[in-house]
């Protein structure tokens, strides 16, 4: 099966450092729901994995998380798509939990799930966190350029990290070869 795992927080929407608090607050990037009905309608299984601290720091709950999930998959089926399984670590940085990345747990997750294995699998993140998931699960570690990319580009990457502007132009790379 073609499955494509996106972060969440500044790859479909836009991040904040002070997180994405309220449906309000969940904002897509230019492109991204696009992106994600382009690749949907192609055969494509997109699944999303998400660090959501704010959960455990009460900034917002999980009531509101859905909602913005809900948001997500009002938007890209609006446009003719499907978003696959959405999978969130609601865990602090100290809870010592499986499935806050960099751990792989969600990943794992998303691969038992669609009974697939994350051989090649490609993991979009904007922090070198999700590359360090992506990379501890033989996955392929996908950088974009929006969010916090641009910021962890200048960091010490895992080997063979793809790097692209945004979700768009993965898209068009999936879908046109
Ligand atoms: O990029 P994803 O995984 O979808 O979500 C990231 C968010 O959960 C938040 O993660 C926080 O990191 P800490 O959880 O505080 O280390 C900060 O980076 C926030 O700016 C960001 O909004
Ligand atoms: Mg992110
Ligand atoms: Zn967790």
């Amino acid at each position: 099966m073609k499955l494509l795992i996106l972060d969440r927080d500044g790859v479909i929407n836009y991040d904040s450092d002070a997180y994405i608090k309220s449906v309000a607050e969940w904002m897509p990037l230019p492109g991204s729901i696009e992106a994600i009905a382009q690749l949907s309608k192609a055969g494509w299984t997109v699944a999303v994995a998400t660090n959501q601290s704010g959960i455990a720091r009460g900034y917002y709950d999980l009531t509101t998380l859905d909602a913005m999930h809900a948001r997500l998959r009002e938007l890209v089926a609006e446009q003719g798509g499907e978003v696959g399984l959405i999978v969130y670590c609601p865990h602090g940085p100290d809870e010592g939990c499986d499935c806050r990345k960099p751990k792989p747990g969600m990943l794992k997750t998303i691969a038992a799930h669609y009974n697939v294995t994350l051989a090649n699998v490609w993991f979009v993140g904007d922090s070198l966190g999700d590359l360090e998931a992506a990379k501890a699960v033989d996955s392929q570690p996908v950088l974009v350029k929006t969010g916090k990319g641009e910021k962890t580009q200048g960091k010490t990457l895992p080997v063979g990290t793809l790097i692209f502007d945004d979700l768009a132009a993965i898209a068009a790379e999936l879908i046109h070869n």
